[in-house]
């Protein structure tokens, strides 16, 4: 039955629509699905045409199709989705049930290379259709493992306009529950092939203000094994400054010390997303019981924090640099408001004209004028922010919320500012949510002719960097609620003061108090940084329980171990490795980074930047019975499945043995099937190895009727007698799917068998107590239909 939820906005604590139970359980009749308020509201904001009115309040009240992405690296992802183009569509064309035609999925037309799928059927055809059940089991699994994203057209958006590269260095501000930090993690792994993971030289730092939060995307993002990953837990307003020795450390020679050493040490970002917490109402489709809770103070409320966000993004993105701000609202004060703020407050950017970015996708531009309201009742009378303050009587002047960032700019401002190159996206357009994407780059340094004829970066002025610095003490230092907008700065393009020509790494203030320690080596790799005293025990940091990582010495036994067991080449970066846990000891898994990475746990403290985790896990401890059966040593550890893409490009050919497609089908069948029971080359291969782990290369080929395309690489454990494939029992269900067309695994018999001992057992016990089973008669539904509705509740996860 239907449980109550919250009814915050989206991305606050009682849900959003990246929460999969606060999307499951709100259930609203039809003719509950209006709201007076809303109508008035979005009608005095002139958002549509009159004539387009009623498709867009009807297409809100139908439920949203169903749509999914073809995640993970882009080759396997290719090879995926022609699976479902060429093997599943085909079978789910011409469907017909209870006597209706069912169309079967189609790509979504902006996406690119039709990696994107929609389709629409009650679930009942999903449930009962044999073709729609087939395919939705398989979609099951493969979200499980990760090859599937379940995530609404709409939220696959903000990514694509970002443009992420594998060496970007990437913020995502409001990261959980990760759907969209996984696009942009998929991004910065476009090299990768189908079997192995490339180490990209950039960077994603996932943020998100709730803890709870972060471990959905801790798990979300463990789909995609990544060195350059880190996950975050703070105030995305508030961000601190990240610290990194920067590339460059010559300065000129008149360069001020102070100036230098604040830019040797701030990261900048070359991408940030901005997908801010919002009042969610271009998600009703999904979440219907908006339609009763539905009031436009709570984007007037968010307002003010959905800008401090912007702004702060603002403050840490390199020159040429872009941000995406995106919401699932449509409200212009959640939205334009926020932009225009936001531009007006910090020179040096603007909004960029992507509208024709992804061919076939319709959308209208932003507004350029809107009437806030002034009380849930809408009122939208005052024309200006003065004119509603006159209207108070003084004593109320001081508490009102409303700040002046509510109001529209005046025409010729929304003008300047270029408000149309937002982009709406209407649920009636193309049977989506509501959606609000605004593109803002930091412009791009502009060579100018200085007094000494040399070329400076004129924008790298003092004034544009106070205008920033001056704007980081208002806001970052005062984590409070804005009452105001900093005024605009004077854009000034002739540096006043030019300093030197710097990249742009350094060009922002820090947003929390530190101290170069001049004492230390420019080469020490000891941390350069310290900070004020109690600085980490303060504030958000004092109450952080997450361990801390350790980086461990490349002659470190177990490292040591693992190059021997795996004849790790030459180029492994052991120094990259790393455990979680004060000490260093005690250890269970190994971490691996990239250098980006390493450097930011090397100089930041892991507490004040809240730091979730990092980077992958790559080898873990064999432990239990099995392991000591096989006589594992404390140094024996195995490569997991998880990192073996990112190590497999280092692991040598005495860790690796070649095996054919029947081995493949002998090693999902069974848990532990027989060495003796290998056919040769196979067999002979691997019963010369030692007892240990190992990786298989299964080659292409042909078995009965299934295919292996492609050559798969997966680690196995080899103890006295036996083997085992080293991959969890949803991942060997999915991919047993994925190849044989039906899961061969020990678990999906044992499962079946248990299903069917359950029946047996509820229809003895039906049968045994006829009152026990009269409500089920009433409901009208059969014990079948029951678990078969709890099989849909396993939905495939949504973002
Ligand atoms: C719209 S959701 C983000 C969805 C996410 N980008 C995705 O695609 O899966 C907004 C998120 O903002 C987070 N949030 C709210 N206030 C925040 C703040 N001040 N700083 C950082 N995150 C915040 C919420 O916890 C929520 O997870």
């Amino acid at each position: 039955m239907a449980k109550k939820k919250g009814k915050g906005p989206k991305g606050q604590k009682s849900g959003s629509r990246d929460d999969p139970a606060w999307a499951r359980t709100d259930v609203i009749e039809r003719e509950h699905m209006q709201n007076d308020r809303l109508e008035s509201y979005y009608k005095a904001q002139n958002i549509l045409p009159d004539e387009e009115w009623d498709a867009f309040l009807e297409t809100m009240r139908n439920p949203l199709p169903i749509t999914f992405r073809v995640a993970g690296s882009r080759q396997a992802a290719r090879l995926l989705n022609d699976t479902i183009k060429d093997v599943h569509v085909p079978h789910l064309g011409g469907v017909v049930f209870e006597g209706e035609a069912v169309s079967p999925p189609q790509q979504i037309p902006w996406y690119p290379e039709g990696l994107a799928w929609q389709f629409n059927v009650a679930k009942k055809v999903l449930r009962k259709s044999p073709e729609f059940k087939k395919f939705h089991n398989f979609l099951v699994f493969e979200t499980e493992v990760g090859n599937i994203s379940r995530q609404e057209a709409v939220s696959m958006l903000p990514p694509l306009f970002l443009e992420v590269e594998p060496h970007h260095r990437v913020m995502d501000m409001c990261a959980a529950p990760g759907s969209k930090t996984a696009q942009l993690l998929e991004a910065l792994h476009a090299h990768d092939t189908i079997t192995s993971s490339s180490i990209p030289s950039g960077l994603l730092i996932a943020n998100d203000s709730d803890y709870k939060r972060t471990h959905l995307l801790i798990h979300q993002s463990a789909r995609l094994p990544s060195p350059a990953l880190m996950v975050t837990n703070l105030d995305a307003s508030i961000f601190p400054a990240i610290k990194i020795p920067s590339e460059q450390t010559h300065f000129p020679a008149d360069t001020k010390a102070r100036v230098a050493a604040k830019r040797q040490y701030q990261l900048m970002f070359d991408r940030i997303l901005c997908d801010v917490p919002c009042s969610g109402d271009g998600t009703m489709r999904k979440n219907p019981g908006i339609w009763k809770h539905w009031s436009p103070m709570d984007g007037n409320g968010l307002h003010s924090l959905q800008l401090r966000i912007l702004q702060r993004a603002m403050r840490m993105l390199k020159k040429g640099g872009r941000i995406v701000y995106s919401t699932c609202s449509l409200n212009p004060v959640e939205n334009e408001a926020v932009v225009a703020a936001a531009l007006k407050s910090m020179p040096g950017f603007e909004l960029v004209d992507m509208s024709n970015h992804l061919p076939g996708l319709i959308h209208r531009p932003g507004l350029t004028s809107w009437k806030p309201t002034v009380s849930k009742e809408i009122n939208t009378t005052f024309a200006t922010y003065q004119d509603y303050i006159q209207s108070l009587d003084e004593t109320q002047r001081g508490s009102s919320k409303m700040l002046e960032s509510h109001w529209p700019p005046s025409a010729d401002e929304a003008e300047k500012l270029h408000l149309t190159r937002c982009i709406r996206i209407y649920p009636h357009l193309q049977d989506t949510g509501g959606f609000f994407i605004a593109i803002l780059q930091k412009k791009p340094p502009a060579k100018a002719a200085t007094a000494s004829g040399t070329s400076k970066d004129a924008s790298e002025s003092k004034r544009s960097a106070d205008a920033v610095e001056g704007l980081d003490k208002s806001d970052v230092k005062k984590p409070k609620l804005d009452s105001d907008v900093p005024p605009e700065e004077p854009q000034n393009d002739e540096a006043e003061e030019p300093e030197d020509d710097l990249p742009e790494e350094a060009a922002d203030e820090p947003a929390s108090p530190m101290e170069v320690d001049q004492a230390k080596p420019e080469t020490s790799t000891e941390p350069k940084i310290r900070f004020k005293k109690g600085k980490t025990a303060e504030g958000a940091s004092a109450h952080f329980k997450e361990n801390p990582y350790t980086f461990i010495a490349p002659d470190d036994p177990i490292i040591k171990a693992c190059i021997e067991n795996f004849d790790l080449s030459a180029d492994f970066p052991a120094s990259n490795t790393l455990v979680r846990n004060p000490a260093g000891d005690t250890v269970r898994s190994l971490y691996m980074v990239n250098d980006i990475v390493k450097s930011i746990i090397t100089h930041n403290d892991f507490a004040r930047i809240r730091l979730m985790t990092a980077g992958t896990k790559v080898f873990g401890k064999q432990e239990g019975t099995e392991a000591k059966r096989a006589g594992a040593s404390d140094t024996h550890f195995r490569v997991l499945a998880e990192g073996l893409p990112v190590v497999l490009p280092y692991i040598g050919e005495r860790a690796i043995v070649y095996a054919d497609f029947a081995a493949l089908r002998i090693l999902l069948e069974a848990y532990y099937p027989l060495t003796s029971g290998f056919a040769d080359p196979f067999r002979s291969m691997i019963e010369a190895k030692p007892n240990g782990s190992y990786v298989v290369r299964f080659q292409p080929g042909h078995l009965g009727n299934a295919t292996l395309a492609h050559e798969l690489v997966l680690p196995i454990w080899k103890s006295n007698v036996s083997l085992t494939l080293m991959l969890d029992k949803r991942a060997k269900s999915a991919l047993s799917l994925r190849i044989f067309g039906e899961d061969i695994t020990t678990m999906a018999r044992e499962a079946a068998a248990k299903k069917m001992q359950q029946k047996q057992a509820a229809a003895a016990d039906a049968i045994a107590s006829a009152a026990a089973s009269a409500p089920d008669a009433e409901s009208g539904k059969d014990k079948d239909e029951e678990a078969d509705e709890e099989d849909v509740q396993e939905d495939i996860v949504e973002d």
